[in-house]
């Protein structure tokens, strides 16, 4: 019944999904239209402007590198289709507002003065990192190349598309992460989030006039921008972000574009995109309001078991010694990088008495299966009875008993000299988890998990602690 219910929905929405395609005609295209791209010097930025040229468009990028524009340009020049067609590059960096209205000018320029009819926003750049270990200057800077480096040419053109009244398109390229955000992102998604802010405030404002808002929000694009912002990339961020499968940039520009013939207002490239599309919606329009709904049905599901795997995940991912130190410093002083010595005997008097335990179980076991398995065979009278009694006592002896209990001690007693004596010489113990740290890249830069307060200057290694008592020891 349920199944049949289900299917019979499912049906309806695919055939309602048709009809409604069937009204929906792509309204924009590419060919004959000028298109500035903002970092189409490299991965997606350029992946699109490879695809607009493809289209026929005259296409402008702009990004600061010279060397990386005129290669960009190259490839342009490659899939050129027809004589006419402008393709042109710009060195600029447009993250303030003044030089970034003279890009916008100087692309205008080169088009007798006429705005883009498209601008796509695709310059940004990511530096993750953990929260604690951001500056202000640092966090400035995420804003900056998330934010800024978009605002500011939407700052233009919205000023001369206004000026003009020329009914242009500006595109931005936002990130899952300006839908949500994860561990070691501070200083990027902020930006993002921040886009969207202004994408909802213009596809509104530019109503007044008639400028088209688009927003984009891919996942990972496996782009130069992301081989360079997993240098600096927690490995926790990293695990999590398996769970994405990534795309390569000319696809990811195919679904941009695609994305905004449809006229959508939020675009997204994949699956995942559509999940926080439409489980964060708001009041954004539907690109398609049966699809949307079921994307939101899978995040209302979905979304909660996936976070609740990162959360595990990161939990897992704390820093023991981090972790003790801050609820139960130690009293005097820095924590050791070793086990003291007297831990160190400690625990192996611990050995020592659980081998003696051990030991004695076994005797009594033994003396006890001999016990019952002689007993009912005892015979009542003669030689072999004595035998046997004597054989028993043997076994069972007080003496037996004792030097079980003696031989251990006496083990850890020579073990306990040794160690005193030579103890201080001996390898150190490293403290269970904390190697794990060395290399995790937990805390990358200058904030250590061994951090210099920890360790003063003059401060002896505990290993070479003054030799305590036996007595002291076994305390
Ligand atoms: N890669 C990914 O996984 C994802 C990326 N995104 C977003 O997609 C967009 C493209 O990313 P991706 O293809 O990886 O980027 P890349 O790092 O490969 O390329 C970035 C482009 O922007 C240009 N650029 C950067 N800063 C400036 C600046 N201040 N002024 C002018 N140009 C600048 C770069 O050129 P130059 O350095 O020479 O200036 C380059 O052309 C970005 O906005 C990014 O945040 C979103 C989701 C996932
Ligand atoms: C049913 C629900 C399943 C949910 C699975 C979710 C998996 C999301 C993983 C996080 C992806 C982060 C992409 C970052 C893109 C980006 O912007 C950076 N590369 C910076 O440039």
């Amino acid at each position: 019944m349920l199944v049949a219910f289900v299917l019979i929905f499912l049906a309806s929405a695919v055939f309602l999904l048709g009809l409604l395609s069937m009204f929906s005609s792509n309204t924009w295209a590419p060919k004959g239209k000028h298109c500035y791209i903002t970092g189409g010097s490299s991965g997606l930025g350029l992946a699109l402007a490879i695809l607009l040229t493809r289209n026929g468009a005259d296409v402008s990028i702009v990004a600061r590198d010279e060397e990386k524009l005129r290669k960009a340009l190259d490839e342009l020049e490659k899939v050129r289709q027809s004589p006419g067609q402008k393709l042109n590059s710009y060195s600029y960096s447009i993250n303030e507002a003044g030089p970034a209205a003279e890009a916008l000018e100087a692309v205008c320029a080169a088009h007798d003065g006429r705005c883009p009819d498209a601008i796509f926003l695709c310059a940004g750049t990511s530096t993750p990192g953990f929260f604690v270990e951001e500056s202000e200057a640092s966090l400035r800077k995420g804003m900056e190349m998330a934010y800024w480096v978009q605002a500011s040419t939407a700052l233009a053109a919205a000023k001369r598309m206004a000026r003009d009244r020329f009914a242009g398109k500006i595109v931005f390229t936002s990130s899952v992460l300006g839908y949500m955000s994860i561990v070691g992102y501070a200083s990027y998604s902020p930006g993002k989030h921040a886009l969207r802010g202004l994408a909802e405030t213009l596809r509104s404002e530019l109503l007044l006039y008639n400028i088209g808002v688009h927003i984009f929000f891919p996942g990972t694009i496996y782009s130069p921008g992301y081989v360079e912002e997993n240098k600096t990339k927690p490995k926790i961020t990293l695990k999590i972000e398996e769970s994405d499968e990534g795309m390569q940039p000319d696809l990811v520009a195919e679904a941009l574009l695609r994305g905004v013939q449809k006229g959508n207002f939020h675009i997204s490239a994949d699956l995942l995109g559509n999940i926080f599309r439409s489980s964060t919606r708001g009041a954004t329009p539907h690109n398609n309001v049966f699809m949307d709904g079921i994307y939101s049905l899978f995040g209302w599901i979905g979304l909660a078991l996936w976070r609740r795997g990162v959360d595990t995940s990161i939990v897992g991912h704390r820093d023991p010694q981090g972790t003790h130190n801050y609820q139960a410093p130690w009293p005097n002083g820095p924590p050791p990088d070793e086990l003291p010595l007297a831990t160190r005997l400690t625990i192996i008097q611990l050995g020592h008495v659980c081998a003696l335990l051990g030991l004695l179980n076994v005797w009594l076991l033994s003396t006890a299966r001999v016990h019952l398995s002689f007993q009912p065979a005892l015979p009542r009278k003669g030689p072999l009875r004595l035998v046997l009694i004597l054989i028993l006592v043997k076994l069972t002896s007080s003496a037996k008993i004792v030097g079980a209990l003696l031989t251990p001690l006496l083990i850890g007693d020579v073990a306990h000299l040794y160690f005193y004596v030579v103890g201080s010489r001996g390898p150190a113990l490293e403290l269970s988890g904390l190697e794990s740290n060395a290399n995790n890249n937990h805390f990358s830069g200058s904030y250590t998990t061994r951090s210099p307060h920890h360790v003063a200057p003059g401060d002896r290694p505990l290993c070479r602690q003054p030799r305590q008592s036996v007595a002291q020891v076994i305390i």
